[in-house]
């Protein structure tokens, strides 16, 4: 167990900044997801914390100790990428035991190990196989197994779900979070995967164009947005135009109360989720009219329009009203995010 730190880090590739100034800490035994768009830098990060590139600036601790100058083989952090990278012509219980192998540990002291991991990930039965044989979760977890057999001080997991779907990936990544739980290992997530990222971590970092633009808790994150991009990045959402004056926010649906009071012009964030809706005789204060409707199984998409102003919203399936049906809508203010016209 460890903890890690990131400190200032900054990488170049064909003199173009990849990495800009990258501060992070993952407290012993926590699960952080570093969460970003294809190629705003993730992997690089990660393979910076494990010695297979060196950064052009800053340093990266373990214990409050630099580690850039220890090799990757020394580092005890590992990573699993999303394609596994199994030896071919190695059985299951090879490939898990190649790093004790590697680290030159006693015969009867690594086949005990393989042997404990083997259950961990619950692969008994297929010890003797070859890759080619194992379904994708099965490779994974021998990836997994492989990776936490040398113990490191730091899990690096690179996209460990990308290649799995449907069923298979909610399934792992509930197995790995359980895993990481048990180990108490100090774990960096990447994913590009919001849901996952939310769901599976104890903090998040919001990764965009190189820099942490946020880093805190899944509902910090989700809720309370430090910036625009951060906010976009998250999916659906309202922006309402808008001035705050004594704690009033005045916009073109109505005037409402909020306990903001930081800015006079700009934007208030309302996630669709938090807008309720009603039938028309129930008094909210506030009347629209629905415009679009989608049916999603569990939820119900509508976008309202409130003095042309068009809203969305998402209801849970019950709520059932028609295109062209007047409803009540109720919105806090409370809840928002506010937002500085730039
Ligand atoms: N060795 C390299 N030489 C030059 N450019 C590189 C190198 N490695 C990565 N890059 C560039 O750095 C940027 C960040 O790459 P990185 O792999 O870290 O992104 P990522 O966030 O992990 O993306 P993805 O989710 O697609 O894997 C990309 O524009 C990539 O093309």
């Amino acid at each position: 167990m460890s903890r890690l730190e990131l400190k200032n880090i900054t990488k170049k590739f064909d003199n173009k900044i990849i990495l800009d100034n990258i501060n992070l800490v993952v407290e012993e035994g926590e699960m952080v997801s570093l969460l970003g768009p294809s190629g705003c830098g993730k992997t690089t990060t990660l393979k910076i914390i494990t010695g297979l590139i060196y950064p052009d600036n800053g340093d990266v601790l373990l214990n409050n100790k630099s580690v850039l100058a220890v090799p990757v083989e020394k580092r005890e952090t590992v990573i699993v990428f999303q394609d596994y990278l199994l030896f071919p012509h190695m059985t299951v219980e090879e490939n898990i035991g190649f790093g004790l192998k590697m680290a030159k540990v006693d015969k009867k002291v690594r086949d005990k190990k393989v042997k404990e991991m083997i259950n961990l990930v619950r692969l008994n039965g297929h010890e003797k196989k070859y890759p080619r044989e194992l379904s994708g979760g099965q490779k994974q977890r021998v990836a997994l197994a492989r990776a936490i057999a040398v113990e490191p001080k730091v899990l690096l997991l690179d996209e460990p779900f990308s290649n799995l779907d449907g069923r298979l990936r909610e399934n792992m990544r509930e197995f790995v979070c359980e895993l990481q739980k048990q180990l108490k290992i100090t774990t960096i997530l990447v994913t590009h995967d919001r849901e996952e990222a939310l769901m599976t971590s104890d903090k998040v970092a919001v990764m965009l164009e190189g820099k942490i633009r946020q880093f805190g808790s899944p509902e910090e994150i989700y809720k309370k947005p430090a910036t625009k991009d951060v906010a976009d990045f998250f999916g659906e959402k309202n922006y309402i135009k808008g001035t705050i004056e004594n704690n009033i926010f005045k916009s073109r649906i109505g005037n409402f109360k909020t306990t903001f009071n930081k800015f006079s012009k700009g934007k208030a964030m309302i996630r669709p989720e938090e807008i309720e809706i009603f039938s028309k005789d129930v008094d909210t204060g506030l009347l629209g009219k629905i415009k679009k409707k989608k049916f999603a199984g569990d939820r119900m998409y509508y976008n309202i329009l409130i003095n042309d102003v068009e809203i969305k919203c998402i209801t849970k399936f019950n709520k059932n009203y028609n295109v062209g049906d007047m409803v009540s809508v109720k919105i806090d203010f409370n809840d928002a995010v506010f937002f500085k016209e730039e």
